[in-house]
């Protein structure tokens, strides 16, 4: 039986959660793993769903995962790593998009890989041809096979001149995994600089790795023979915190992220600021609240880093209905990003999608037939209502609008919130919102 969260709205969300490493870099410290020829340990790692999945799909490749049960670090010991059966792995597809992540190190540590099918979350197409193409460059052997892609490099692979057509995360990260190791230079130009991938070049510089950040997107990699293993705390998980920071503001509530960093959220924080939400810096984290007031209707652009990320887009649409006017939203990271804004309209939120970009740039996505811009008119008096988790910033973003409405929602599909939020329901009671799962 499916379990179903009931919340009953109207209550400001005020206290404290703990945010703690970042789910878009835990996952890849641990495949980075691989790569040593000794243990590595990874500090701050979060209880969630896909720090489960990667753990499951590298023991399967003889790694060895220890949890300490006082501390949740993890030591990961790929000194038995070895070539898993693609039928246990395919226990895995669809979970999330980390696997994909594995071939460059199973490549350097067994010469093949067998990917499945990947999953995350359903907000565009998600295409992997710039992981296959870059792959393919390196000298990699890569076939679709049933159920996923097997993919070989028996006569190794060599360092490469590389551009992405758009600055991928995952694309960035698949070419950082497999050039530390691979025979000579390799040039990265319009490369991904998001926070996540810093951290994961700081531990690859941990293990051996030669990598440098050049102005401009450009990532050059020189290949060392050998990597050890890394002693790493994880950044901290600043989607985490700007989810939480939005909730807030739309429950008018104040609530102390305990661990958010303002580096990593700058652009999310001038946000905050114009919209009229107020935060307070201190060594430990960020207190963000509603201070009072009405809020201000804004127009923003999602955009890879430094700009606004895509993933915080969700959560602040909750609180842009309760902004008074017009706000655009012009979502240029994703096509199809928009898709849990249904809820939000029964809610009684007034949004309207549009096929234009709304915006100062035109996107990837302007020509073509995607309700990929927002314009949202507030405020809103919001009512609870049922509904289905479609994927987790959405999800996010349903349960903060159903806290923020008059009267009862019944949530269903809450385990996806579980890919990238650690013990969300105790942090929910913690805050003090009137919800139960049944
Ligand atoms: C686990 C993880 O870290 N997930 C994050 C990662 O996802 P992920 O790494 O999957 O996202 P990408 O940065 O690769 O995707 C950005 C855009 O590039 C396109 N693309 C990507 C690869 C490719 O081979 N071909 C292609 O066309 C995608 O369809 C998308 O339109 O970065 C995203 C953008 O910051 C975040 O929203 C996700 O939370
Ligand atoms: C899109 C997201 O995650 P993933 O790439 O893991 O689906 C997200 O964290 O908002």
């Amino acid at each position: 039986m499916q379990k179903v969260l009931t919340i009953q709205g109207g209550k400001p969300l005020k206290g404290t959660v703990h945010v703690r490493g970042a789910k878009n870099l835990v996952p890849k410290a641990m495949v980075a793993a691989l790569l040593g020829d000794g243990p590595s340990v990874l500090r701050n790692v979060p209880e969630i769903k896909d720090v489960e999945v990667v753990t499951s799909l590298l023991t399967l490749h003889g790694v060895e995962v220890t949890k300490d049960p006082v501390t949740g670090d993890l030591t990961l010991d790929p000194s038995g790593a070895k070539t898993a059966s693609a039928r246990e792995i395919d226990a895995y597809a669809g979970d999330s998009r980390i696997p994909i992540l594995l071939c460059g190190p199973l490549m350097h540590t067994i010469g093949e890989a067998f990917i499945p099918d990947l999953g995350g979350c359903r907000i565009g197409d998600r295409p992997i041809d710039y992981h296959l193409d870059a792959l393919r460059q390196f000298g990699a052997i890569v076939d679709k096979v049933d159920g996923g892609i097997s993919i070989s490099a028996r006569k190794g692979l060599r360092g490469t001149k590389l551009e992405l057509d758009y600055p991928s995360v995952g694309a960035t990260e698949q070419v950082l995994l497999t050039a530390v190791k691979a025979d000579g230079i390799t040039e990265l130009k319009n490369a991904a600089v998001e926070p996540e991938i810093l951290d994961l070049i700081a531990i690859l510089q941990k293990m051996g790795a030669l990598i440098t950040v050049q102005t401009d997107r450009v990532i050059r990699i020189e290949g060392v023979k050998r990597l050890g293993g890394y002693n790493h705390r994880a950044l901290p998980d600043r989607n985490e915190g700007a989810s939480w920071a939005s909730a807030a503001l739309a429950t008018k509530g104040d609530i102390y992220v305990q661990g958010a960093d303002q580096q990593d959220l700058t652009s999310f924080l001038n946000t905050y600021r114009k919209i009229g939400g107020d935060f307070e810096v201190d060594d430990n984290g960020i207190r963000f609240f509603h201070p009072g007031g009405k809020l201000n209707p804004l127009v923003v652009e999602t955009d890879v880093h430094p700009g606004f990320m895509t993933d915080w887009q969700q959560p602040l649409v909750v609180a842009l209905t309760q902004a008074e006017g017009v706000s655009i939203v012009h979502e240029t990271v994703y096509e199809n990003r928009f898709g849990f804004t249904d809820a939000l309209i029964r809610m009684g939120a007034t949004i309207q999608l549009h096929r234009e970009c709304l915006g100062a740039v035109p996107c990837r996505f302007g020509q073509r037939n995607f309700l990929h811009s927002a314009v949202i008119t507030g405020p809103s008096k919001l009512r609870g209502v049922d509904f289905v988790i479609p994927d987790l910033r959405g999800g996010f973003s349903h349960i903060i609008a159903a806290l923020a409405a008059e009267g009862v929602s019944n949530a269903s599909g809450i385990d996806i919130i579980s890919r990238g939020y650690e013990h969300f329901m105790d942090k929910l009671q913690g805050l003090g919102a009137d919800v139960t799962l049944s």
